[in-house]
């Protein structure tokens, strides 16, 4: 049996799940008021925070770190990857310390080494403690000692993994390019539980991810749809920097030359103009709140903003999946809808009615993260494939 801890921070939570093989034991969401991150400058610096409230609740639940056998975090905006499980060594713990851009899954690697090496670090009830490893080389320094008398299955080492990060990058050449030679759309989205629904939904057709071609819509806080060609996503939009559909707490794609006077006027700082992209775009600054659940209720209760809002964010998310059917060139075998607002009946039946033409529409409500997490440590942990190392595989040097 392997005991698998698996981390989702997000921007407004940290998601904890324990796992032994492929069972949950254990689930925690933290929330984080608004006031409550503020105070960090960047999101890096929350990590101590955020370690601390996974140390109490892992305790509060009952779950000693010395039975962990590995630790595995949502990878961040580190230099584009190919998707698959890495090893949190001390080149990608550098990346993940100097990211690319600030987004919460930034703190998936470094949460999951600091864990791993506190969990290497623990005491173990019929053996002497192992020697505390470095935090930067937690899951890269091979193990103390024969004598660590830990449940780890590695000689006592407790490895850190991230999986399928948000970088996960597979483009076609042509979808690299903008109208501007040093603009290159990048591939940011969510990989994560992109990747997972589309793997569910092949396997509940009966039939392989990597023989399907896939528009899957991840619906969410922010929005990404990405066109899946036979197991690689060779087009998405950018979910965070201001490309695709608007989203509850994005702005998505704006008219550029609107967006640059915007910028240029010097009523924002450049924190705030990132933020009326990321965080307070879209929803949160169409109607004052991000949640989609209190939209939907307004709009049923007779508001007409609400009601015209929630029916464009839709409008264009099916523009965006009548964009991957062209990339596609109309090979479509479903669309596939998930995320939160996948609950979202009216929501679903506004997309539905514009894109049912090009393929079936199923619905995976929520998100897979956890198992994905899960499963991409427990394919290492039982060596059905090894750990990616970040050095041979990043994209961009
Ligand atoms: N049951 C539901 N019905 C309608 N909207 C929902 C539901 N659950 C979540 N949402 C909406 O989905 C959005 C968040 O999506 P979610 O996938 O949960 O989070 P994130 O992408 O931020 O991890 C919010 O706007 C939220 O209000
Ligand atoms: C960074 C791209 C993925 C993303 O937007 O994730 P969240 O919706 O969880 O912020």
């Amino acid at each position: 049996m392997s005991r698998v801890l698996c981390i989702n921070p997000g921007s407004t939570s940290t998601k904890i799940a324990v796992f032994d093989d492929e069972a949950e034991v254990c689930a925690v969401t933290v929330r984080h008021p608004a006031e409550e991150l503020a105070a960090f400058g960047r999101v890096a610096q929350q990590a101590s925070f955020r370690r601390d409230l996974i140390l109490d609740a892992l305790a509060q639940a009952g779950f000693g770190l010395d039975t962990l056998d590995a630790v595995v975090g949502r990878g961040g905006l580190i230099r584009p990857v190919a998707g698959g499980t890495y090893l949190v060594d001390a080149d990608l713990l550098d990346e993940l310390r100097h990211p690319t851009g600030e987004h919460a899954s930034n703190l998936g690697g470094i949460l999951a080494v600091e864990l791993a090496a506190a969990a290497h670090a623990a005491p173990r009830p019929n053996g002497p403690v192992p020697e505390p490893v470095e935090g930067a080389h937690g899951a890269s320094t091979s193990s103390a000692s024969g004598e660590i008398t830990s449940t780890g299955r590695d000689g006592g080492q407790v490895q850190a993994f991230i999986v399928d990060p948000v970088v996960v990058d597979e483009f076609e050449p042509l979808a690299r390019y903008s109208g501007h030679p040093e603009i290159e759309r990048r591939s940011i989205f969510h990989a994560l539980n992109q990747k997972a629904v589309a793997r569910h939904d092949a396997s509940d057709k009966g039939r392989r991810y990597e023989d399907l071609n896939l528009i899957v819509a991840h619906l969410g806080g922010g929005i990404s749809v990405g066109a899946h060609r036979r197991g690689r996503v060779i087009d998405v939009n950018n979910a965070l920097d201001g490309d695709g559909p608007f989203a509850p707490e994005r702005a998505g794609g704006l008219p550029t030359a609107s967006w640059a006077k915007l910028v240029l006027s010097g009523r924002y700082t450049p924190a705030e103009t990132r933020r009326l992209l990321a965080g307070r775009g879209g929803l949160a600054s169409l109607l004052g709140t991000s949640d989609a659940r209190e939209a939907e209720a307004r709009a049923t209760a007779g508001d007409e903003q609400a009601r015209l809002a929630l029916d464009a964010m839709a409008y264009q998310v099916a523009k965006e999946i009548g964009s991957a059917a062209a990339v596609l060139a109309g090979d479509v075998d479903a669309i596939v809808l998930t995320g939160g607002l996948a609950h979202d009946h009216a929501f679903v039946a506004a997309i539905t009615a514009c894109v049912s033409f090009i393929a079936d529409v199923v619905t995976y409500p929520g998100e897979d993260e956890m198992p994905a997490l899960r499963d991409g440590a427990l394919r290492v942990l039982r060596g059905i494939e090894p750990a990616k190392l970040f050095a041979d595989e990043v994209l961009l040097r």
